[in-house]
C-alpha cells in the first residue's frame, strides 16, 4: 500500500507566562478528543507558514505576527504519512478561542503530557519538557 503524504502546520502558542494554548480535537475528526496544537493541512500553492497563519485564524481567531520553525519531521501513521511543521508562536494579535467549537486551554509548558496528544507529538512534547526541566 502506498500511503499518501500530507503536510500539516501547527502552532505552539506560548504566552509570556510560559503557558501554551492547546485545543481538543473534535468528535468525528481523527484522534478525536486528543489535545493538539492548533493547525491543519497545508493546501496546494501555500507555504507551510502561510498555512499556519491561515489555520490559526480559522481555528482560534488569532493573527500570527511572528512564527519560528521549531520542529519539522515526518511521522508514519497506519493510513498516511504526515510531514509536520511545528512553529513556535510568541507574538500574535487577539485572544485565542475555539472558533469551531473546540475546547481550548492554557497549560504550563512543564505540565504537558505526551499521552494526551496523538503519537506524532511525542517528539515535540519531549523537547518542550526538556527545555523547562533543565
Ligand atoms: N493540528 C494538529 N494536527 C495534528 C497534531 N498532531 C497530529 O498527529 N496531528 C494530525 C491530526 C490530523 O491527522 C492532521 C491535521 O489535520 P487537521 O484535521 O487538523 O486538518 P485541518 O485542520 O486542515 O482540517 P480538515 O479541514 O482537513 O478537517 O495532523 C497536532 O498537534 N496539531
Ligand atoms: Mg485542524
Amino acid at each position: 500500500m502506498i500511503k499518501p503524504i500530507v503536510k500539516v502546520s501547527a502552532g505552539i502558542i506560548r504566552d509570556e507566562f510560559g503557558q501554551i494554548y492547546l485545543t481538543q480535537r473534535l468528535e468525528g475528526q481523527d484522534f478525536a478528543q486528543s489535545l493538539e496544537f492548533p493547525g491543519g493541512k497545508v493546501e496546494e500553492g501555500e507555504t507551510p507558514k502561510q498555512a499556519l497563519i491561515r489555520e490559526l485564524e480559522e481555528e482560534i481567531d488569532i493573527q500570527v505576527l511572528s512564527a519560528v520553525l521549531f520542529e519539522e519531521f515526518s511521522f508514519e501513521y497506519p493510513t498516511k504519512i504526515i510531514h509536520f511543521y511545528f512553529y513556535l508562536v510568541e507574538q500574535w494579535f487577539g485572544t485565542p478561542f475555539g472558533r469551531e467549537g473546540q475546547e481550548g486551554e492554557w497549560i504550563a509548558q512543564s505540565e504537558l503530557d505526551a499521552g494526551q496528544f496523538p503519537p506524532a507529538n511525542k517528539r515535540v512534547i519531549d523537547r518542550l519538557l526538556l527545555e523547562v526541566n533543565n
